[in-house]
This record gives C-alpha cells, sequence and structure tokens, in this order.
C-alpha cells in the first residue's frame, strides 16, 4: 500500500506547497481581473459617441486581455483538483545535481525564482516521461538536445486536490495508471490522456509538426484521441504563430462533433473551429442547398434501393480522373479573363491589353480568377489617376496651339472671335468630357471582365456540349453522372460529392475568405474521405500542416473514400510522415479478437489489432426469442457492475426504426440521428456508431443480416469494436453476424447463461 511508502508524507508535502501557491496564484489573477473589469467599466462610461476609433481599439483589446486571464484563471481553478500526474527525477549531464520535474496539464512556476512546480506535459523535458523507461536519455528544445538519466518515473492518483496514491514504473511494473484508466466506464465523451499517453501515441502526437502526418491506426487505438492532443501539442509549441482560431478539425458528424468538443477545452484548445466536411464547404461557398449526405447514398446500398450508376458517380467524383476534368474545364474559364481591347482614355491608351493579360496570366497567376481582376481594377485606377493629367495637359496645349494659331492666322477679327471662341468652348467641353469619361472608364472597362457565379459555372460543366470535350474518352457511365448531376442541380440539390469540386473550382475563381482559411487542419476517419475531399482541401489553404488519422478496416464508404493512404502521399502531401498505431486500447481482448476475425474477410489485409492486456467476457449471441427480455435483464446486469452507456446498433436505419419501435420503453433508449444529443442509451446504424464507444453495445439483426461482402463485413467490423466492455448479438443465425465465419470458440451461446442471471435477480 502506497500508505507505508517511504516518500508519502513527502509527497502530501508537495501537494499541499503546490495547492497553496496555486491558491496564491489564483487570489492574485482574481483581483488582477477585478481592476480590468473596473478599468473597462470605467473606459466604457467615458465612451460617447464621437469617440475615436482608437479608444474602440482600447476597448476591444481590453476584452481580449480580460478573455485570455479568464481562461487562464478557470483553467488554473480547474488545474488545482489535480495540479499533475506524475514525476520525474532527471540528472541532466551538464548540471551538478539531480531535479525533481511534476508534470501536469499545464506549467506553473514560481514568480520569483523562475522555476518550474509544474511542468507542462507538452514541454520538450516532459517527453522523456513518455519516451521509454528509466536510465539514459535525451531530449529536444529549440533545436539543441540534452542528455541525461531518468532515475524515477512516479504516476499519481489525485482526486479533488487529495492524494489518492501513487506509483513508481520501473522495467517491470507494467502500466497500472493504464490498465485503470481503461477499466472505467464511459461517460458517452472522450476524455484527455495525458498521464497515460503510450509510446507509439506520443511519437504520433510530438511527430513534426511542422509536416503533415497519416495516421492508419485500428480500432480503439486512439486515433481520435491522439489527434486532438496533437493539436493541444502543436499550439502549445506554436503559441507565438498560432492561434486555437486558426485551427480546422474536421469530424465525420455532428454528433461526433459533440462527442469530441468536450475534450478540447480539458487540452487547452478552446475556439478551435470543428465541423464537418460538408457544413464547412457550405460555408465558404455561401451556398447553402440540401445534400444528399453519403450516409443516405451508403444506406441506400445497403438495403438495396441504390439508384443506377450512383455509387459509380460517387466514386468518380472524388477521383483523381475527375480532378484532371476541373483543371480542364478551369483552364478554359481562365481563357475567358483575356482581353483584347487596351484600357484607354479619349482616346489615348492608358494600359495596353497585352500588358493586362500580363498581370492576369503572369504576374498574378497565384491569386484566385476574381482576385486577380480586383488587382488589375486597382492597378488601372491608379495607372489612370496618374496618366489622366497628363492626357488633359495635353489636350489643353493642343487646344491652346490652335488658339495661338486662330490668334495670329486670322486676319479677319470677326472670323478670328468666331474661331477663338468655338476653341476655347470646345476645349472646355473635351476636358470635362474627358474628366466624365474618367471618372466611369476603369468600371466600364471592368465589365469585359466575366462575372462568374460558382453554380452557374458548376452546372455548366455537366452540358452535353462541354463536359465531353473535357475528356479523353466518353462512356455511359459518364453520361448517366452527368443526366444524374444536371437533375439534382436543377433541383437545387447536392450530392455530398459536389461538394468537393465547388470548393475545388471556388479556390480557383473567388478564393477562400481569410475568414475561413484554416493554417492548420485535422482529419479524423480520414479513411471516408475522397481523394478529391482532401486534395481540395489542401489547395484551398495552401498548408502542409495536415493531421490525418483513419483506419482503412473501417472503410465503410470504400466506393468514394480512400483505398490506400498511398495515393494521398504521392500526390497530395509527398511530406507527410506516415505512422501506424497498432495497439487498441477501448475493448477487451476477447472482444478484439473476434473482431480481428473479420480484418481477415476483407481484401485490404490489414494487420490485426493487438489489445492491450484488458479481459473480459466472451462476446456471446443470442437468439431473438424473447429478445427484449434478454436485453433487460442484461442491461440491468451491466448497471448493476457499474456500467452506464449502451448502444443497440443495426445494420441499416430502417431495421434501427424498427427495434427501436419494438424496445421496452422503461429501458430509456433513444433513437440516434445525426443531429441529435448522445444520450446514454441508444440505438443507432453502424455508420453513426462509427468513432463512437460504449460500455455495452447490442448488435441486432431481424430483417438485415450482415452478409459476407466486403461492405457487410466493415459495417460489422465498426460495431464490433465500440464496446469498451461488452457485446451481444441478438439475431435470426449467428451467421447474421457471420459467426460462421470465424472460430467457435470466440464468442459463446448465451441464452442459458441469461436465465441464470435473471433467476438470480428473480
Ligand atoms: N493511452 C491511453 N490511455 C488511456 N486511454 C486510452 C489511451 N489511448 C486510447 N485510449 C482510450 O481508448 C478509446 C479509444 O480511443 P479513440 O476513440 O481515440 O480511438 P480511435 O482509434 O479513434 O477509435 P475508432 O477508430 O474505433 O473510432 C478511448 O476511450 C480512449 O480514451
Amino acid at each position: 500500500m502506497t500508505n507505508q511508502h517511504n516518500d508519502f508524507s513527502k509527497e502530501l508535502e508537495r501537494l499541499t506547497f503546490t495547492k497553496a501557491y496555486m491558491d496564491q496564484v489564483i487570489a492574485s489573477q482574481q483581483s488582477d481581473q477585478e481592476s480590468l473589469k473596473k478599468r473597462q467599466e470605467d473606459t466604457l462610461a467615458r465612451l460617447d459617441f464621437k469617440d475615436s476609433s482608437l479608444r474602440y481599439q482600447e476597448m476591444l483589446s481590453h476584452a481580449n486581455f480580460m478573455k485570455m486571464s479568464k481562461d487562464q484563471l478557470e483553467s488554473l481553478i480547474h488545474l488545482r483538483k489535480k495540479p499533475y500526474f506524475a514525476r520525474i527525477d532527471f540528472h541532466r549531464k551538464e548540471k551538478p545535481d539531480l531535479e525533481v520535474f511534476y508534470i501536469g496539464k499545464m506549467s506553473l512556476f514560481d514568480r520569483e525564482t523562475q522555476l518550474p512546480i509544474i511542468l507542462d506535459w507538452r514541454s520538450p523535458l516532459a517527453n522523456v516521461y513518455y519516451e521509454g523507461r528509466l536510465g539514459d536519455v535525451s531530449y529536444e528544445a529549440h533545436g539543441d538536445v540534452y542528455e541525461g538519466e531518468v532515475s524515477l518515473k512516479r504516476q499519481y492518483q489525485i482526486e479533488d486536490g487529495e492524494l489518492i496514491d501513487f506509483r513508481d514504473i520501473d522495467m517491470t511494473t507494467k502500466d497500472e495508471l493504464l490498465q485503470d484508466s481503461l477499466a472505467q466506464n464511459s461517460e458517452n465523451r472522450l476524455t484527455e490522456i495525458v498521464a497515460t499517453i503510450q509510446e507509439e501515441q506520443n511519437d504520433i502526437i510530438r511527430a513534426d509538426i511542422r509536416k503533415p502526418i497519416i495516421v492508419q491506426g485500428a480500432a480503439g487505438s486512439g486515433k481520435t484521441t491522439i489527434a486532438l492532443h496533437r493539436i493541444s501539442y502543436f499550439l502549445y509549441t506554436m503559441r507565438e504563430i498560432f492561434k486555437p482560431e486558426d485551427l480546422l478539425i474536421l469530424a465525420p458528424n455532428r454528433l461526433f462533433i459533440q462527442y469530441i468538443s468536450e475534450v478540447l477545452p480539458e487540452l487547452g484548445v478552446q475556439r478551435a473551429r470543428q465541423t464537418t466536411y460538408e457544413d464547412f464547404v457550405k460555408l465558404v461557398i455561401g451556398v447553402d442547398w440540401p445534400v444528399i449526405s453519403q450516409h443516405e447514398v451508403l444506406m441506400n446500398a445497403v438495403e438495396g434501393n441504390e439508384e443506377d450508376g450512383t455509387l459509380w458517380s460517387a466514386g468518380y467524383k472524388g477521383s483523381k480522373a475527375f480532378k484532371y476534368v476541373l483543371n480542364t474545364y478551369l483552364q478554359e474559364v481562365k481563357k475567358q479573363y483575356r482581353m483584347t481591347d487596351n484600357f484607354t482614355l479619349a482616346g489615348f491608351t492608358i494600359k495596353s491589353a497585352k500588358a493586362i493579360n500580363r498581370l492576369f496570366y503572369n504576374e498574378y497567376s497565384y491569386f484566385p480568377y476574381q482576385v486577380r481582376v480586383q488587382k488589375i481594377k486597382e492597378v488601372l485606377q491608379s495607372e489612370l489617376r496618374r496618366k489622366k493629367k497628363q492626357i488633359l495637359t495635353k489636350m489643353a496645349e493642343k487646344y491652346d496651339e490652335e488658339l495661338d494659331k486662330a490668334l495670329y492666322g486670322f486676319k479677319d477679327p470677326a472670323k478670328r472671335k468666331k474661331r477663338v471662341s468655338f476653341l476655347i468652348t470646345r476645349k472646355e467641353e473635351r476636358l470635362k468630357e474627358v474628366e466624365k469619361e474618367a471618372r466611369t472608364s476603369v468600371q466600364r472597362f471592368m465589365k469585359n471582365y466575366p462575372k462568374h457565379k460558382l453554380v452557374e459555372l458548376y452546372e455548366a460543366l455537366f452540358n452535353e456540349d462541354l463536359f465531353p470535350r473535357l475528356i479523353e474518352e466518353d462512356s455511359e457511365p459518364l453520361k448517366q453522372m452527368r443526366r444524374q448531376s444536371r437533375q439534382l442541380l436543377q433541383k437545387k440539390i447536392w450530392s455530398a460529392e459536389d461538394l468537393a469540386p465547388l470548393l475545388y473550382i471556388h479556390t480557383f475563381v473567388s478564393g477562400v475568405d481569410k475568414d475561413y482559411k484554416a493554417k492548420k487542419v485535422v482529419i479524423d476517419e480520414a479513411q471516408d474521405y475522397s481523394y478529391l475531399e482532401v486534395y481540395s482541401l489542401r489547395r484551398a489553404f495552401q498548408t502542409d500542416l495536415f493531421t490525418i488519422v483513419g483506419d482503412l478496416a473501417q472503410g465503410i464508404y470504400r466506393y468514394r473514400g480512400l483505398k490506400h493512404w498511398q495515393t494521398l502521399m504521392d500526390d497530395v502531401f509527398q511530406q507527410a510522415n506516415y505512422l501506424t498505431l497498432q495497439k487498441t486500447y477501448r475493448t477487451t481482448i476477447e472482444i478484439m479478437n473476434l473482431a480481428n476475425e473479420l480484418l481477415q474477410l476483407m481484401p485490404d489485409r490489414l494487420p490485426s489489432a493487438e489489445p492491450v492486456v484488458r479481459h473480459g467476457d466472451k462476446p456471446a449471441y443470442l437468439s431473438l426469442d424473447n429478445w427484449q427480455e434478454k436485453l433487460k435483464t442484461l442491461v440491468t446486469d451491466a448497471k448493476q457492475q457499474g456500467m452506464n452507456t449502451f448502444a443497440i446498433v443495426t445494420k441499416t436505419d430502417m431495421e434501427a426504426d424498427q427495434v427501436f419501435e419494438e424496445l421496452p420503453h422503461e429501458l430509456g433508449f433513444m433513437k440516434m440521428d445525426e443531429q441529435q444529443w448522445m444520450g446514454d442509451c441508444m440505438v443507432l446504424p453502424a455508420y453513426l456508431a462509427k468513432g463512437l464507444e460504449f460500455d455495452v453495445v447490442f448488435l441486432y439483426s431481424y430483417d438485415h443480416p450482415f452478409e459476407k461482402n466486403e461492405l457487410d463485413v466493415k459495417l460489422l467490423y465498426v460495431a464490433m469494436t465500440r464496446p469498451l466492455h461488452r457485446l451481444y448479438m441478438i439475431g435470426a443465425y449467428p451467421s447474421s453476424f457471420l459467426l460462421d465465419q470465424v472460430g467457435s470458440s470466440l464468442f459463446e451461446p448465451l441464452d442459458k447463461k441469461v436465465n441464470r442471471v435473471k433467476n438470480e435477480f428473480a
């Protein structure tokens, strides 16, 4: 027992000291807050409508500062409950003494000595806690490498500011903190794991942040978690350059955003933009038509209601081949910006068509077309301002010369007078006319440029007189794709696969507004993205800072999604670091052993996931007889064991509706759709369960068994890898869950056991 540990009282002392120091900092921050608030109120009181924008500026920066320190204060108060989770004793080579560092979620420095009281888990030195075990280590900070020896690594369990326990880790003990953390029950949200990050995960979090990274990770290997921790690490390391607002996190659906959103503040990443690809593109292009989602297409395919060619079209619109078509099309569009007339004033050339075209096609080639047009407009305006004066002077001189000639050339005074007064009037009129022409000439000239509307531009692409010109060889599926696209666009509806080409065209023609431009992008469940979806994002933001995580084994949208990560590495991110996560943390060995068998049925030949050592019940099969009663018994039993979250997962939406109708209401299950808030007990189809986790999962199949084809195997794999602790399969036959394809020792028929449990409750 740790209570007997020699260091217990020392550790207790240290915690007391840390908390006391934090209290001091909190109190002084609170009083800083008060005085800031007071200053803000004073400024507000003195403000009147005549005040300069400088005063507003001042207020704004106050508000920003207040927000910043409010965030800091909140984090500090939160941190006080658990100031640190680990300690390392480190002897740096060039230093005389061993130093002790306590590692927590945020750093805290002694104001006087500037020595760390708590070291941030993201700091370079903290890396030695995550890397390897005890002994000689090195770490890199600001480009220099430091060597030394770690003689102690200690993990703490602190709850509500009280020291509960601590343990030392060495070569022989396994990571008990990890075991404890994995044995806990789910609360329907993702948590931070800073205390138990494993070495292979740490490698991903800290992999070169200036390079894109692509991670293939097994189900439950921590991809989502690690991607979010990498953001936190990135913002910490690059805090001088990037703000959370510069980040874009793309999640597969809104349900998933709720699921991850709570962990971000825990990691100090408030205010990062979290959205779906669909919502984001609609925002960027500013057109909010309804979209036929990829889920609808998938469900139609699974339920056998697929309209002819839909899957093929979806695949094509996400492909490299379609990107080439778009590029050719954009070349055509670009040609429309070529000017044939010079820009003139009163017959004088201000800028020749050739020079204007040179600006558009050469000098400004890195800007979107419409931005180039805008820039040309500015050039013409300034050239006009400059040259107008010269033109007017030249014209006036010409009239003055004529006047001179008239004054001295005419002998007859009457004729002379007539000519002179004509010239004076004409001069005045002409100069006025030119002034007037100058006021509108740029605007008039700019009308020669096409004004493209994205939607029209996109619709035009599918015209029969255009599209065939853009491809090498036409085909029946391509014709059908065009027909279907035209029909949908006429109804002002998009399919999900239209969004990538729309973003792509928008990027070239108008460019992405700076408010939406992300400087770093995180894509979760990336296997479901098409090549063009990723490519168009890369092109829109022109940054390489992408973190891409996914699992090809869960690629249920394979008809459109990525089939190999290599595709991205060859063409989109040539600099990318590719890393894999093979260990899986979510579920038990028993459940993973069964799910691993499904990997063998997939064409991708992905290696089996390695579960970390945690045992549980064998997955169990139950027949449909009296299934409601069995379900009730199993839920009650699990609740008694402290489990909180339950899901009934089906292959199709339709089946989810059906099972929901027949469920005993007292169990409190909710039918889940993409928009709804997560509950503790949910009924949902497998595609929506992707990325989520529950303590107990019931797979249910009545009308729609999982069959032995690639899509069904992947849906089943997704569903089977959702539980933390228990997996039950309720269906007409074991084969409804492909249990006839796996070793019979990997699951157990459970009907009898349920009866036994039921009797125990009776
Ligand atoms: N090092 C760790 N310490 C504690 N828990 C961990 C660790 N790594 C992962 N987990 C837990 O494992 C579970 C799975 O993590 P996560 O959802 O991030 O995995 P994933 O790879 O995205 O899964 P999937 O692809 O199946 O959706 C989560 O409950 C997470 O908290």
